[in-house]
């Protein structure tokens, strides 16, 4: 971004407080009294799952009656997901067939049944009809040409948030509320052409926002916002692009920092920010407070629950905090990110896992300490694409583990991939990999790290489990221990254990 001129306007609004909802009163407008909106508040699909989840949501909406909020909506439940599957099934079915696939019915069928529960009005129900016919229209194409490309990919998944946002956008406006649906990819979200996972083009993208997201002057109702999330436009191809799996908490994020607000909220099925994933630890409890880095990291190294370039906007445009609260549990505080916390007390904030990772071994073949081993070493991950987390080095040799997901969508490393990359370093230096480990990545205070490897020591050491490799981040939020997969859940348990039950 340019440092020279503000992307977002230099005054935000002052902060009525975002902590506490007020108890359900019915659906009444929010907000009509404000000129602009005041907070983005986006809910992710499980908070958006059927018609009973969205009367939720908006009840949610219009619980805080003194803030005008624009509303990101991913796709409803696991619609992603079915859309991408009839795209792969599509691929292998006669181009006449395509109408009946399984998972497009199963996509007919929530999206028509949740209108019609909803009570939308007919205009709204034509509107989600012709969206479905365009959806069978691509998925037809795709049959025909035997072809599904990213770009193909990225139009077919757009579906998803294009249909939950108009019924949402409708339902509102049946009950009184005045919204308006925008298409992200229509407003501003201006992306890269990386198609399955853009990067967000943050000078052409900021000032269009502000712009598109402008109300109407005064007098009149002010309707609130209802964005896709997710979606955006690539800058050089013009075509529907999407910001990788989770996207839309990068959606919120970017049209908070586009209209200045002090606040945005990302609302999920869980009390916030937990210490553990809950799935592996079902004894995880959330964290009050969390800085933007903190966050990154442990996005970065597998926690779902938030986007990994989620904070980014927050961190460029400083000022603005993300609360993550659950759309099943209004009242529970949630966790407050924000650029800065009190660190004082703080030992361990959480517990991350990612498997599935693979690690590989180099050492220089060459005399000790060679000039430019490190550099020429990277030089090789650079030319064969391959991003790497964790790193650990010694004079002459060096360890690292390669992240699983080359994007978002493809989760494993190709064997191939690894024998190119060891036919690489042929010459170079000796390297070997190893397949099936898993980082345990502990977010902590690493001004306190002897205290707190002192601990983690005691405890694997308890559980027999060996650490193949650690590393201490440069960002001072995170040390990194590298274990096999199979040893992986019982450590972190235990870790979990030992810093927060
Ligand atoms: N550290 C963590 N804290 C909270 N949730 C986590 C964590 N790690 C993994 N998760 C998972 O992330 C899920 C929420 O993320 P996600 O499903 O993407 O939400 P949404 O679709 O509502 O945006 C939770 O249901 C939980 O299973
Ligand atoms: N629907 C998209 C984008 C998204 O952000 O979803 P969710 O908020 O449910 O994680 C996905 O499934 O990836």
């Amino acid at each position: 971004m340019d440092g020279a001129r503000p992307l977002v306007p230099e005054t935000v609004r002052p902060t009525v407080r975002l902590d506490a909802p007020v108890a359900d009163q019915g659906l009444q407008a929010p907000g009509q009294h404000l000129d602009q909106v005041s907070v983005v508040m986006k809910f992710g699909g499980s908070s958006v799952a059927n018609a009973e989840r969205l009367r939720e949501v908006a009840s949610i909406v219009c619980s805080f009656p003194d803030h005008l909020p624009c509303v990101v909506l991913s796709a409803m439940g696991k619609t992603t997901n079915l859309l991408l599957q009839a795209g792969e099934v599509a691929l292998h079915t006669p181009a006449g067939e395509v109408g009946a696939l399984a998972p497009l019915a199963a996509i007919r069928d929530l999206h028509l049944a949740t209108a019609a529960e909803l009570g939308v009005d007919a205009q709204a129900v034509r509107g989600v009809e012709t969206l479905l016919t365009q959806l069978e229209q691509l998925l037809v194409g795709i049959s025909i040409m035997q072809d599904l490309t990213h770009r193909a990919r990225d139009s077919l998944v757009s579906f998803g948030e294009r249909l939950s946002t108009r019924l949402f956008a409708a339902y509102l406006r049946a009950q009184g509320v005045p919204a308006r649906q925008h298409d992200a990819f229509d407003i501003g979200v201006i992306t890269t052409d990386v198609f399955t996972s853009a990067e967000v083009d943050y000078e052409a993208s900021l000032p269009a926002l502000r712009e598109a997201l402008r109300l109407p002057g005064s007098g009149g109702p002010r309707p609130l916002p209802i964005v896709t999330g997710f979606l955006g436009r690539g800058r050089g191809s013009g075509a529907i692009t999407t910001l990788g799996r989770g996207g839309s908490d990068l959606t919120c994020t970017l049209l908070g920092a586009a209209l200045g607000l002090p606040e945005v909220q990302v609302w999920k099925d869980v009390d916030g920010v937990l210490t553990s994933d809950p799935r592996i630890i079902p004894a995880a409890r959330p964290v009050a407070q969390l800085t933007f880095e903190e966050a990154t990291e442990l996005a970065f190294f597998g926690a779902t629950v938030l986007h990994p370039q989620a904070m980014q906007p927050a961190q460029e445009v400083g000022g603005m905090g993300v609360r993550v609260k659950n759309s099943y549990n209004r009242l529970a505080p949630g966790t407050l990110i924000s650029a800065e916390r009190d660190m004082a007390d703080a030992l361990c904030t959480a517990i991350v896992l990612k498997s599935n990772v693979t690690m590989v071994d180099i050492s220089s073949t060459r005399m000790l300490g060679q000039y430019g081993f490190l550099a020429r070493v990277f030089d090789v991950f650079a030319r064969q694409k391959l991003s790497v987390d964790v790193v650990a080095t010694s004079e002459i040799s060096v360890s690292l583990t390669l992240d699983p997901a080359r994007t978002l969508w493809e989760r494993d490393l190709i064997e191939d991939e690894l024998e190119g990359l060891m036919a690489a370093f042929a010459g170079i230096a000796k390297a070997s990999y190893r397949r099936g480990m898993s980082i345990i990545c502990l977010i902590c205070n690493v001004q306190r790290t002897s205290t707190i490897l002192e601990r983690v020591f005691n405890v694997l050491g308890r559980e027999a489990v060996n650490v193949q490799m650690m590393s201490q981040g440069a960002s001072k939020t995170n040390i990194s221990l590298i274990v096999r997969d199979g040893e992986a859940p019982r450590a972190v348990a235990a870790l979990h254990a030992e810093f927060f039950e």
